[in-house]
C-alpha cells in the first residue's frame, strides 16, 4: 500500500506521529507537506493528496488539519475521492467496510494523539466488504457525472 499524506499547520504535529506509525507498519508514504507549523492553506494540501489518490498513484490518503473538516470538504471535491472525517474507531472501521473510503481526515485540535493513531491503524487495516455497499458506492459515483 502507498499512502499520500498531507496537513496544514494545525495538523502538522499529528502528521509526524502518523508518519511514525506508517514507518512502524512498513507502509510506503509520501508527505505532500507542509514541513513546519508555519501558517498555510489546507486546500492546497488536500488538492495534492486527493489528486494523488484519484489518479491511482497512491492507494489511500491521510489529511490532517485543526478539525479535519476543511480537509474533508476539499478532498471530496475531487472525483473518485471518498474522504471520511473520523474521530472515533467505530466510524473508521465502518467507513472502510461500507464506504471504501480512500482518504481519512482527522483534526489534531479535536482528539488526542493515541486515539488518532488507533483510528489510523484501524482505517489502514480494514478491508472493504463489497456486496450491497458496492452498489451504493456506484450511486455516489453517478453523482459525480
Ligand atoms: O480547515 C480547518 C477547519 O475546517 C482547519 O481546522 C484549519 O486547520 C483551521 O481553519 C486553521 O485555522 P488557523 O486559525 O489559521 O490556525
Amino acid at each position: 500500500m502507498k499512502v499520500a499524506l498531507g496537513s496544514d499547520h494545525g495538523g502538522y504535529n499529528l502528521k509526524t506521529k502518523i508518519k511514525e506509525l506508517l514507518e512502524q507498519k512498513g507502509i510506503k508514504y509520501h508527505d505532500f507537506g507542509p514541513d513546519s507549523t508555519d501558517s498555510v492553506d489546507y486546500p492546497d494540501f488536500a488538492k495534492e493528496v486527493a489528486n494523488g489518490v484519484a489518479s491511482g498513484d497512491y492507494d489511500r490518503g491521510i489529511l490532517i488539519c485543526g478539525t479535519g473538516i476543511g480537509m474533508s470538504i476539499a478532498a471530496n471535491k475531487v472525483k473518485g475521492v471518498r474522504a471520511a472525517l473520523c474521530h472515533d474507531v467505530f466510524s473508521a472501521k465502518a467507513t472502510r467496510l461500507h464506504n471504501n473510503s480512500n482518504v481519512l481526515a482527522m483534526g489534531e485540535r479535536v482528539i488526542g494523539t493515541e486515539l488518532a493513531l488507533e483510528i489510523a491503524r484501524t482505517w489502514l487495516d480494514t478491508e472493504f466488504e463489497g456486496g450491497r455497499h458496492q452498489r451504493r458506492i456506484d450511486k455516489i459515483s453517478q453523482l459525480e457525472e
